[in-house]
């Protein structure tokens, strides 16, 4: 089992736990709302360490932002797979082929 599915188990697994014994359990328990507030922050935490370019705390920053994304969907009813799927669909398909293909969609704006 890779790392993401086995953090994405052991989150589903929290959902009925108290909040007293488990983060995960605390975070849901502030509803979906709290949970994308607390992405953001661990967001902009990793941001910073990109910026300041130390390698170990970047990665320690990134597991943060793993772990609250997860949260963040699992309060919103989106699973991993959900995303695995999206991920899945987009495979092949180049970002840039995709951007010129809604750049033609909404008449020629660009971003
Ligand atoms: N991967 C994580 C994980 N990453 C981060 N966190 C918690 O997220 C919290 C972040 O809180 P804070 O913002 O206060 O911490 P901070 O970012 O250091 O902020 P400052 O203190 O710097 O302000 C900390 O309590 C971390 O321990 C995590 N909590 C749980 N998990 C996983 O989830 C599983 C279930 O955990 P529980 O739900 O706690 O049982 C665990 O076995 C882990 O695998």
């Amino acid at each position: 089992m890779d790392a993401l599915t086995r953090l994405w188990t052991e989150i589903e697994a929290r959902r009925d736990a108290s909040p007293d014994e488990s983060w995960t359990a605390r975070l849901l328990s502030k509803g979906p709302e709290k949970c994308a507030e607390k992405f953001g922050e661990e967001a902009v935490e990793a941001i910073i360490e990109a910026v300041r370019g130390d390698p170990e705390r970047l990665t320690s920053e990134a597991a943060d932002v793993l772990y609250h994304l997860l949260v963040m969907l699992a309060a919103r009813g989106v699973t991993l797979d959900d995303v695995a799927r999206e991920l899945d669909a987009r495979a092949g398909r180049s970002g840039l082929e995709e951007k010129a293909a809604r750049r033609d969609e909404s008449g020629g704006a660009t971003g």
